[in-house]
Formats: structure tokens, C-alpha cells, sequence
């Protein structure tokens, strides 16, 4: 189905592997960053097991308010919109909730909560690599998650297991952030490497995904976490905060995957609206990302990051959908009936599902189909089955 506000926002996943690596401290300083930037920025502490967003933002417990159109009115914090379990449930009660709840729970943040027009919402990740990581990556158009790990080789290597993870679940991964990477001498300013140092670099370099950037080991970062004013307002001259600040930019900036077009975007042929921009490289990009889209009377016209550009006329692409409308679930035989598909059918509107497939509405009004762009590229050179 097409989404409520398919244009927006950017939804980014904060995960670790496994916790007390500075997850939260790195979501809280990086959304104040954000908003001191000029976004609008929401947070959804998803860490229901050990929920600590609001201490570090100084929110007050206490139950939130409701909408005239009974949506959850969330905290506001350093210029940040926050929703958290803590701010719904007794400190101890979070612990005791079950795999589907917590489900429960994530969608009401994400779609039950009156966020007003977002730039951007992070979502503060248990830590680990289990069920609500998975939730979330399946259930929610993630534009892209983002790992924090600190220098030792135990946490990079559980880094590398969430890594993958989000790979399978087709999530693209932002970047590395190094957390606690080496300790600022408050007196004479020198930089000890208390672990090893460049393991969040090394990672990213292997996995070939981004360096966002290393956060030095600083105590003002605990001392201001503890006082709810995050570092980069409290102490915003501070090494820590600096580069809070630099991570903040390098993922607002980066509104496109590596070598994709920019997402996310909702186009509308008719008006010729909203069109999204071509990817700025290709170099480093897998050859069935998506590079830029066209779209004229013959249909739709897909760049493919390897150079190749493939067509396909809207009505096969409509025939083409794998939704449960249109295919048998269990045996995969269409169900769609070519006959009552008409011949001058036309693409209204495609707009981006996460950074791996594009949602299309179609002129007879259908618009339930995910066309991954892994299908659409296996789709080159293919018989279709138009009749
Ligand atoms: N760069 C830093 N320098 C010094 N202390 C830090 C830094 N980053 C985080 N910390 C401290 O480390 C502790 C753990 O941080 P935080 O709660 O953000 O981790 P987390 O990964 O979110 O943990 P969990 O997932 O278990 O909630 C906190 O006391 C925090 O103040």
C-alpha cells in the first residue's frame, strides 16, 4: 500500500551489536546536532528493554498527551521530538514484554505518533541482532541503518554480525561510527589510545561501507549525558562534540545511497513532480543499484549504476506485480487477468521503498506492488508475459 507521507522522512536506524558501546549517547548527540542544524528531527528510542533517550535529553517521565486526532503527542527536547517506552510504562515494566508487543509498540511510535513534517526520525535500536532488529528493518521503510562499535576487535566483530544482518534484510548501511575511540587529555589535549585504534575504519573499509567518523572517549560526555543536556550543547567546543557535529552532517548529507538515486521521493508522472535525482557516482556501486529513472510515452526507462538502461512499458510492469492481489501467495501463478488490464494503462506515480525497491500506482487504480530493483534488473533481457 502506498504510504501516509511516502515522501518523508528520512527514517535511520542506530544499531550496535551488543550494548554499553554508546548507541544512545551517539542517537541524542547526533539528533541535537541535527536540529541545531536547521531539520526537523524525531526520535524513537526503540530500545524498549533499557529505554535511555529521555535521561540523556532530560525528559521528565510522565505520560504524553494526545492529539485532537488521538496520535501521541511527543516530548520536545533541545529542538528534538522524542517518544520512548519510558515515557509510556513503569521503568521495570518494558522488561517483561514479548516479541510481538514489542512489534505492537514499534509501529505505534513510528505511525501512532503525531510527528508533524519530519526531515528526519532515528531510531535508537536495542542492542544485538534479534527480533525487533528484524521488525524494524521488515516493517518500516529504513532508509538506511548505521552501526556503532567501539575500537576493541570483540565489539567490532559483533559490528560485523549486525552488519550483515541488515544487508539480508535489504536495509543499506550508512557507516561505521568508532565510539570511545581514544581519550582526549582534558589538560594537555593529547590523545591516548586506550583500545585499538582505526577498527570502526577497518570495518567499514572491508564491508565496503562508509566511515562516518570516531567519537573520542571524553567524560563530559557522561557527566552532560547524566545531566540531560547532550555534549554537543553543553560543551560544543569539546573534540566529542565536533564530531557529533561532523556525523550529523555527513548523514543528513547523505539523502542518497552510495551510487543511487536520491531517495526518498514520490514522482508524479502526470504533473511531472518530484522526480528524483540522478545518483551523484556509480563507481562504488553495485551493478543493479538504480542510478536515475526517466520516464516518456513508451514507459519507463531504469539506469542502471553498470551502465546499462533497460525499458518497460507501464502495462507490463503491471503485469509484472507480485503483490497478493495479483499473484497466488503459496504457488506464485499470476491471478492478475491480462484481458481486464487496458491496453493504454499508465504509471501515475512511483515513488522509493526504503533504498531497494519503488512502489508504483498504476491508472486503474492498483498501487500494492513492491518492485524490488533486484527483480526489475533480473528483468532485463526477459520474455514478458503481455498477452
Ligand atoms: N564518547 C564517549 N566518551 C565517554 N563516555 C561515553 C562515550 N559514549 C558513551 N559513553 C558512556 O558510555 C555509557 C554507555 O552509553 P550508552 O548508554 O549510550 O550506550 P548504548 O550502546 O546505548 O547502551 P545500551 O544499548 O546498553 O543502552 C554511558 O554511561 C555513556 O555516558
Amino acid at each position: 500500500m502506498q504510504p501516509d507521507h511516502p515522501a518523508g522522512p528520512r527514517m535511520i536506524a542506530i544499531s550496535s551489536g551488543k550494548g554499553g558501546v554508546g548507541k544512545s549517547t551517539v542517537t541524542a548527540n547526533i539528533a541535537v546536532a541535527m536540529a541545531d542544524a536547521g531539520l526537523s528531527v524525531g526520535v524513537v528510542d526503540a530500545d524498549i528493554y533499557g529505554p535511555s533517550i529521555p535521561r540523556m535529553l532530560g525528559i521528565r517521565a510522565r505520560k504524553p498527551a494526545m492529539s485532537p486526532d488521538q496520535k501521541i503527542v511527543p516530548a520536545l527536547a533541545h529542538g528534538v521530538k522524542v517518544i520512548s517506552m519510558a515515557m509510556l510504562t513503569d521503568d521495570d515494566a518494558p522488561a517483561i514484554l514479548r516479541g510481538p508487543m514489542v512489534a505492537k509498540y514499534l509501529q505505534m511510535f513510528i505511525r501512532q505518533v503525531d510527528w508533524g513534517d519530519l526531515d528526519v526520525l532515528l531510531l535508537d535500536l536495542p542492542p544485538g541482532t534479534g527480533d525487533i532488529q528484524l521488525t524494524l528493518a521488515q516493517a518500516f521503510p529504513l532508509s538506511g541503518a548505521v552501526v556503532v562499535s567501539t575500537p576493541q576487535d570483540v565489539s567490532l566483530k559483533i559490528a560485523r554480525r549486525g552488519l550483515r544482518m541488515m544487508e539480508q534484510v535489504n536495509v543499506p548501511i550508512l557507516g561505521v561510527i568508532e565510539n570511545m575511540s581514544g581519550f582526549t587529555c582534558p589538560g594537555c589535549g593529547t590523545v591516548t589510545h586506550i583500545f585499538h585504534e582505526g577498527g570502526g575504519e577497518a570495518i567499514a573499509r572491508e564491508l565496503g561501507v562508509a566511515f562516518l567518523g570516531k567519537v573520542p572517549l571524553d567524560p563530559d560526555v557522561v557527566d552532560c549525558g547524566d545531566d540531560g543536556r547532550p555534549v554537543v550543547r553543553a560543551a560544543p567546543e569539546s573534540p566529542a562534540a565536533e564530531a557529533y557535529r561532523a556525523i550529523a552532517a555527513a548523514l543528513a548529507e547523505g539523502a542518497r545511497a552510495p551510487g543511487g538515486i536520491a531517495t526518498p521521493f514520490v514522482w508524479s508522472i502526470p504533473e511531472g513532480a518530484g522526480k528524483p535525482a540522478p545518483a551523484r557516482g556509480t563507481t562504488e556501486a553495485p551493478p543493479d543499484c538504480l542510478s536515475a529513472l526517466d520516464h516518456d510515452n513508451a514507459g519507463l526507462v531504469l539506469h542502471w549504476a553498470d551502465g546499462t538502461e533497460q525499458r518497460l512499458a507501464d502495462r507490463d510492469l503491471r503485469l509484472a506485480c507480485r503483490c497478493a492481489q495479483c499473484r497466488d501467495e503459496m504457488t506464485s501463478a499470476r491471478i492478475l487477468d491480462p484481458a481486464r488490464v487496458p491496453l493504454d494503462l499508465r504509471i501515475t506515480r512511483i515513488w522509493s521503498i526504503g533504498n531497494y525497491a519503488l512502489g508504483m500506482a498504476f491508472s486503474d487504480g492498483h498501487d500494492t506492488g513492491i518492485y524490488t530493483f533486484k527483480a526489475l534488473y533480473a528483468m532485463q533481457g526477459l520474455e514478458l508475459e503481455d498477452v
